[in-house]
């Protein structure tokens, strides 16, 4: 058969992954309930306009869009679920008392594919608190996603990569014109340090300004002068709830994959990964009366993730010859054992993929 089963970019999760995906899901939700958020379950595809026009400066443009035969409207299958996040909460949950802090976990489908990341079809599980991006905010947002790795049994390796995606609109909007401020923008993103001399040598440190969070900070306070002030005290304020097992970085003028984050976005990376396991920031909803309101969230990649091994227990299975008692059977799940019940007298614990065999009615490992 040409093109294998799937299309590219999709695939099936089997055991034990499947099953590790869910474990993980768990721990990362199970952590923000803990901490007051609480979880909504939004639908796979929605009007196009709600994920275009949901999140300041959010678009559609990664979302798989169709003609709805019902409704005979444009619908999109969600590439991102912050901004149906945002639906809600601006919404049905337009009354409740601010904060709001909610938490979700589901399947996201991207139109395009990159080389970094082949896979179209992943699953996102985030939180997101709406009504505020103070520093407060923003720290605790943090200090849950690396919580929540913890709590999903990631011990160590944990990167985060902070950004400023508004910075140069701050520094340069006024004082470029369009174009230039559109050349440069461009060329900072490309880090391309003599295309950015060409247009205006004095952003040129901002390229430098990368790297261990310490110095970079240091570095980009020197130049920014006092219009940068209080979002770089905010900054360190938020890196500093973070303790000193988690690597940071800062690279204040990444925006790639930062659409809508404004004052302050991040990346979550861990030692091994190729590319980011998550990201989040600060970002402003649309109401539909006009008005805006502030949040902060992140999101993380549960494929990236478990790709890195994290969640995968170990199997132990316990193979129950036929004519085990139902009750000694049901007092050994009981203490933890996986069971599996030979349901004729020809199978064997190897076919059932079993560690152990009971002998004698007590567990015994099986020799392989
Ligand atoms: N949903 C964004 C991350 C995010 C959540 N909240 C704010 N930002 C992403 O997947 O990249």
């Amino acid at each position: 058969m040409s093109g294998g089963l799937l299309p590219e970019g999709f695939h099936d999760r089997l055991p034990p992954m499947a099953g590790a995906a869910s474990r993980l899901e768990r721990a990362v939700l199970d952590v923000a309930h803990g901490h007051g958020y609480e979880q909504v379950d939004p639908p796979l595809a929605e009007f196009e306009d709600s994920f275009a026009a949901r999140l300041k400066s959010g678009s559609a443009r990664d979302a798989v869009r169709f003609v709805d035969p019902v409704s005979q409207r444009t619908l999109a299958i969600r590439p991102d679920m912050t901004a149906q996040i945002g639906r809600i909460a601006a919404t049905r949950m337009g009354h409740h008392p601010r904060p709001v802090r909610l938490s979700y976990a589901g399947p996201v489908l991207k139109l395009r594919a990159t080389e970094l990341k082949p896979e179209r079809a992943q699953r996102q599980i985030g939180v997101e608190l709406i009504g505020l991006d103070s520093v407060a905010a923003a720290r605790e947002v943090v200090t849950l996603a690396v919580e929540a790795l913890r709590a999903a049994g990631v011990e160590d390796g944990i990167a985060i990569d902070f950004t400023l995606p508004d910075l140069i609109d701050i520094m340069a909007a006024d004082t470029l014109t369009a174009a230039d401020f559109a050349a440069l923008r461009d060329r900072l993103d490309a880090k391309d340090a003599a295309g950015v001399a060409a247009i205006d040598a004095s952003y040129l440190p901002l390229i430098a300004a990368a790297g261990p969070f310490e110095p970079a900070m240091a570095k980009l306070r020197a130049i920014s002068g006092d219009a940068l002030a209080s979002r770089l005290d905010g900054l360190a304020a938020i890196a500093e709830g973070l303790g000193g097992d988690v690597a940071v970085t800062l690279d204040p003028t990444e925006r790639h994959g930062f659409e809508y984050q404004r004052w302050f976005g991040f990346s979550l990376f861990l030692s091994g990964g190729r590319g980011p396991i998550g990201r989040g920031g600060a970002y402003t909803i649309l109401r539909g009366d006009c008005s805006e309101e502030p949040a902060v969230g992140f999101s993380l990649y549960a494929d990236a993730i478990l790709a890195l091994g994290v969640g995968q227990d170990e199997r132990r299975r316990l193979f129950l010859p036929i004519g085990t008692d139902p009750a000694r059977a049901a007092e050994l799940r009981a203490a933890g054992w996986v069971t599996v019940q030979a349901l004729d007298g020809d199978d064997t614990p190897e076919a059932q993929l079993c560690t152990h065999a009971l002998r004698s009615g007590e567990p015994a490992a099986v020799n392989r």
